[in-house]
């Protein structure tokens, strides 16, 4: 006992779970890159920073200053330059990736090899690559092995490298689906003068710092042709509404979009000459000007889109094709990609949005289900909270976490909080439940739904009111609006395997140490893609996404599947053991094969849509597992051919199985 916690509290997540940390590992030279290098070692850890340019790293080495990109500041003497990137992760307890958006693939499949993939690896890039469409975690999920995925953080929000450089007070959130990752990040960078909020919606976090940049050098383009604060408010609001409108299709939470990473960082980013995108966008305007005496032409030669640093101008044309491809219209965004890489003059871009078609706000109370989420983002909260009076201050409004779940259902109270599964309406574009603040009752509300991923509705989970992770999040009234009227009471607790097995999942509030090594250690991602014969060869996105399904800890003797009863989930075990068994008689169960880490179990049901045949028990102290519902597991593997024909596979081997188990209930076996 005494040997294995010794152990426990050497290994490196122990140390930095503890915020213990010591070194940590800067990747890039830029202004960023070292400036978030001083701030780490302002806290008196040593930072080894790469950073591409030899004069880069001789400045830092030599005067300690980065004269290159963030000429004027002093630097620590903690930080230590260097040009090769092993050198620079070498005993590094944290990552920090910080280079720009287009060069983040290339730069990872030539150094790849080098990153450890069991420290939080954090990105602070802003950006959408052009070609893919894909922000920085979405590219380094793409590109890193699935060891690494469990570790991966970004950070975002209104920080300016300069003002980091010199201390100023400045707030900043840190994503990461793994809130634990998130925690160690935060306790590495906060600082009296640095706070650090944490989050799970990267996605959101990370559109929004990429939205910015391009909405930034519109903002930056109307103060250099000079057209008054009421214009750069405006085009800040309504580009708020772009933003709104493409982070919640793309699954991220109307959270992000009012904190730090979204409204704080989009009014920093566009009323600053400190952003190089603002700066961008004004210049370009400035130089449009007669008075420059350019011609068009010259201009345009003036801008290279090439050299600039500023993330916005290669994210215009990647948002253009996003918003293209998701149908969300963006009209901000539009102008500026087609003054960058349409060669539209810029001053009849923006003209053009002033003269758009006039549209009167919708009021909600005409809005019926089904109708488009586009009309519904045009509502403002003020007029939502008038419209709606029975739905009382938004903040009473609890919930967390959205999850995929099945049409059909009433919802129902779950361990002292209460879990909503969508009920059928006949619509197939996402619903969304909340309760009052009493979790009493609760009512269904229209929201954009991820329907793209997984073609199913979706609803948002309230835990325990006990529990550490509930708490009340102001919803956007634009984005969450009552389809019905009128709230319905919560049922009381009612027995099922589903309530049954939610009640005896151990809440993340009450998981010990060993737990936390496990949910450190355990990369679903890699069990699903090594042991799950049905996923052979399915696409790492795909399989990616299945591992964020819901990940918990179940007690001995919890009933995961209850042979006869329903079942709508599938379960893969990433630690402990879990037991099949059918009933041989009045109480006696027959066990007939035990299931450990990397194996799926639930699979029958969800192929023959049948009750369950089987009964399937936690045996070990407790098992840590993935439950997959099996609505979304479906829909993120449909159009995958192979898995069709291992499907049947299972199928054919199941029904094998299960005649063997008819036969030991009838004894028939023991008389052979
Ligand atoms: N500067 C800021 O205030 C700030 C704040 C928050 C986030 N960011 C984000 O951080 C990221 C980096 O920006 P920055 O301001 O540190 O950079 P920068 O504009 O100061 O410098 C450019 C950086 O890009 C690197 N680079 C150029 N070509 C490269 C290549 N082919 N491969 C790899 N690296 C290459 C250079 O070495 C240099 O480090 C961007 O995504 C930016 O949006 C910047
Ligand atoms: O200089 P910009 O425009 O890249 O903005 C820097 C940061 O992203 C501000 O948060």
């Amino acid at each position: 006992m005494t040997s294995s916690r010794a152990k426990l509290s050497m290994s490196p997540t122990a140390a930095t779970a503890a915020g213990a940390v010591r070194k940590v590992a800067v990747l890039g030279g830029g202004a960023f890159g070292t400036a978030m290098a001083n701030h780490l070692a302002s806290k008196g850890i040593i930072v080894q920073l790469w950073a591409r340019e030899e004069e880069v790293v001789q400045s830092v080495n030599g005067k300690h200053e980065n004269s290159i990109y963030l000429a004027g500041i002093p630097l620590s003497e903690k930080v230590v330059a260097t040009s090769s990137v092993a050198e620079a992760v070498n005993g590094a307890e944290q990552v920090y990736l910080i280079i720009p958006t287009p060069f983040i693939a290339k730069w990872l499949e030539q150094n790849q090899s080098f990153l450890p993939w069991w420290v939080p690896l954090v990105c602070c890039s802003k950006g959408i690559e052009q070609e893919s469409l894909r922000t920085p975690y979405e590219i380094l999920v793409d590109e890193l092995p699935g060891k690494y995925h469990s570790k991966l953080a970004v950070v975002s929000g209104p920080s300016f490298a300069k003002e980091i450089g010199v201390g100023l007070p400045t707030s900043v959130t840190c994503a990461a689906q793994d809130a634990e990752v998130a925690k160690q990040v935060q306790l590495a960078l906060a600082t009296k003068a640095f706070r650090v909020y944490t989050a799970t919606d990267v996605i959101g976090a990370e559109l929004c710092g990429a939205l910015k940049n391009v909405l930034a050098i519109a903002c930056g383009a109307s103060d250099g042709f000079g057209f008054g604060a009421n214009a750069r408010a405006a085009l800040i609001t309504r580009g708020l509404a772009e933003m709104t409108r493409l982070v919640v299709k793309k699954g991220g939470k109307a959270s992000t979009i009012t904190g730090l990473a979204g409204v704080g960082d989009l009014v920093l980013t566009c009323s600053s000459s400190l952003s190089r995108n603002y700066t961008t966008g004004h210049t370009m305007a400035s130089n449009s000007l007669p008075e420059h005496k350019r011609s068009k032409e010259e201009s345009a030669k003036n801008f290279n889109k090439d050299l600039a640093v500023a993330e916005g101008v290669k994210t215009s044309l990647a948002v253009h094709l996003l918003a293209e491809k998701l149908s969300v219209e963006m009209p901000i965004c539009a102008a500026v990609y087609e003054v960058i890489h349409k060669g539209v003059d810029i001053k009849t871009a923006l003209r053009k949005l002033q003269d758009r078609p006039l549209v009167s706000r919708k009021d909600m109370t005409t809005l019926n289900v089904g109708q488009s989420w586009d009309e519904l983002v045009e509502i403002s909260p003020e007029k939502a909270e008038e419209a709606d009076p029975d739905r009382g201050p938004r903040r009473e409004v609890a919930y967390q976490e959205a999850c995929f779940v099945e049409p059909g259902k009433e919802a129902q109270r779950v361990n002292g909080g209460a879990i909503a599964v969508a009920k059928n309406s006949g619509v197939l574009t996402g619903q969304t439940v909340a309760t009052d603040s009493r979790r009493e009752r609760y009512r269904w509300y229209r929201r954009s739904p991820p329907q793209d991923e997984v073609g199913l509705p979706i609803c948002l989970r309230c835990r325990n009111r006990k529990g550490s992770h509930l708490h009340a999040v102001a919803p956007v009234a634009e984005d969450l609006l009552p389809v019905e009227p009128g709230w319905r009471e919560i049922p009381s607790f009612s027995s099922g395997t589903l309530q049954a097995r939610e009640a005896a999942y151990i809440h993340e509030n009450n998981w010990n140490e060993h737990m936390w090594e496990i949910v450190s250690r355990v990369d679903f991602q890699s069990l699903m893609e090594e042991g799950c014969y049905l996923l052979k060869g399915v696409g790492r996105d795909i399989i990616h996404r299945l591992s964020f399904g819901q990940k918990v800890f179940a007690r001995k003797g919890t009933v995961l599947i209850q042979e006869g009863q329903e079942n709508s989930a599938l379960f893969v075990v990433g630690h402990g053991t879990l037991a099949v068994s059918v009933k041989g008689g009045p109480g006696e169960d027959v066990e007939i094969s035990t299931l450990g880490p990397g194996q799926v179990v639930g699979l029958y049901t969800m192929l023959k849509g049948t009750n369950a045949s089987a009964s399937v028990t936690v045996t070990s102290e407790f098992a840590y597992i993935l439950e997959l519902r099996h609505s979304h597991f479906q829909a993120s593997l449909e159009g995958e051919p192979s898995v069709k024909h291992r499907m049947q596979v299972i199928l054919e081997q199941r029904e094998a199985q299960n005649k063997a188990a008819e036969m030991v209930q009838k004894k028939t076996i023991r008389e052979v």
